[in-house]
């Protein structure tokens, strides 16, 4: 249990223990006060203001986590005045009021605290640690320069009445737009549970559904020999190396008869594909669509010899199925492991924001617009690491994180 703020101090008498020297774990025994009763033997550390997580004085009670003895000490310390119990994500929300931590950094510890994969979790400790605040900070500046010299000629060009030239100024904000937009090229924060969308489209009967079950080491989705077995996605999430990888099985390509529930099995393949990292085509050459990660795989490879220039897999005699997990993790990595930081959905719209700003600055013939949309630019920027104007997210966000956090 923690507790945080001015009383917090107080709390170890009120359980008749003594409160250990700062930053030093002593075990102590915790009495009820009423009655004298023993109601735990708990570790106790003092974390005095401001070197404590939340910015205030800050005490820890390591309890043996029995419900009923969280419940008894809880009680107590109910009792005590001052006291009352903390909201869902209320420490870390008052570390951020103390400014021990900004807005992005919250939401970066917030992804830590849910993160089920490697890659949520690399990515989380890199926010929350100040590397998405830091990044903004050097374009706020840069902002805030450009944004200085456009006063500067408004002013300048007030006392000469002349026309000064700010194409050259023009020029740098829109490389800049460019520029910050480039941290928008990573995959959208949201995407790192599911990890890499594999999606496995051909004709029926190709042996989609028994490459599916292969890769994913058990009986996902069903195989027959009879063509369009398949008629709705079916999913499978595996881990290759490390690396979270979300397998979608699709119903076979086929012009379509006159079956309706076929034909919408067919639209919704369409649709996966359209939304795939990479598609695994078991189809023919001259049928498959030219796009990035595509990978062009002959099926079957223990029944007929495969053309050149695709990748033959059996599932029947195992040839293939290691080259093609490789294939995978490279596109894992390719996608997930650079030095790029994945954004949510608020900081990408704020970083798109903020980028149009720029571009709207940049062709604006007049002046005092051109001053105007950098404002809004680096306005957008003080949103995304909570300067401005976020008061109503915040109890999103931190409704998100679970009670004493
Ligand atoms: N027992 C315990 N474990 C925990 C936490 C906690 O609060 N208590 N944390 C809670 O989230 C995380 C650690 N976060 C912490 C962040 C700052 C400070 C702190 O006292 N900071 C001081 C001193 C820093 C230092 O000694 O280097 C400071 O920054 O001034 C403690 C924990 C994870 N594990
Ligand atoms: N010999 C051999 N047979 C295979 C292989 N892969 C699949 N098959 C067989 O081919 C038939 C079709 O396999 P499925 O995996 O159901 O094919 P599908 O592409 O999912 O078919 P639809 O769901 O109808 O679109 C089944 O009888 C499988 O046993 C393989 O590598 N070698
Ligand atoms: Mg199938």
């Amino acid at each position: 249990m923690r507790v945080s703020g001015p009383g917090a101090g107080d709390v170890p008498k009120a359980l008749g223990a003594r409160r250990p020297p700062p930053r030093e774990a002593r075990l102590a025994r915790l009495a009820d006060p009423t009655t004298g009763e023993t109601l735990d033997r708990a570790l106790i550390l003092w974390f005095p203001g401001p070197n404590s997580a939340t910015g205030e004085d800050l005490l820890e009670l390591h309890l043996h986590g029995g419900r009923a003895v969280v419940a008894a000490v809880q009680r107590v310390l109910a009792g005590l005045p001052g006291l009352r119990p903390a909201e869902p994500g209320e420490f870390t929300r008052r570390a951020m009021l103390n400014g021990r931590l900004d807005l992005a950094e919250a939401e970066g510890l917030a992804d830590l605290l849910s993160a089920e994969t490697e890659i949520q979790r690399r990515n989380a400790i890199r926010v929350a640690e100040g590397g998405l605040s830091r990044a903004v900070e050097i374009w706020r500046r840069h902002i805030l320069d450009h944004a200085a010299t456009i006063e500067a000629v408004i002013d300048y060009g007030d006392e000469v009445g002349d026309d000064i030239d700010i194409a050259p100024l023009q020029a740098r904000v829109g490389a800049d737009a460019e520029a910050l937009r480039a941290l928008l090229a990573s995959p959208p924060a949201e995407r790192l549970r599911d990890g890499l969308r594999v999606v496995l489209a051909g004709p029926p009967n190709a042996g989609k559904s028994s490459l599916m079950n292969a890769l994913a080491g058990r009986e996902a989705a069903i195989v027959s020999p009879i063509a369009g077995t398949t008629r709705d996605r079916v999913e499978a999430a595996l881990v290759i190396d490390g690396f979270p990888i979300l397998l979608t099985d699709t119903a076979g390509l086929r012009e379509e008869g006159d079956d309706p529930i076929e034909a919408i099995g067919i639209r919704r393949a369409q649709d996966a594909m359209d939304e795939a990292d990479v598609v695994l085509w078991l189809g023919p050459e001259e049928d498959a669509i030219d796009r990035p990660g595509l990978i062009r795989v002959a099926a079957k490879s223990d029944l007929a010899t495969a053309p050149d220039g695709r990748l033959a897999v059996s599932v029947v005699s195992g040839e293939g199925l290691g080259a093609l997990r490789a294939r995978l993790v490279a596109a894992a990595q390719a996608q997930f492991s650079g030095d790029l930081i994945a954004l949510n959905q608020r900081q990408r719209t704020l970083v798109a924001d903020a980028a149009e700003s720029l571009q709207f600055a940049s062709a604006e013939p007049d002046i005092l617009l051109v001053a105007e949309h950098l404002r809004q630019s680096c306005s957008a920027l003080d949103a995304l690491t909570g300067r401005a104007g976020v008061e109503d997210m915040l109890d999103s966000l931190f409704g998100r994180f679970c009670l004493g956090k």
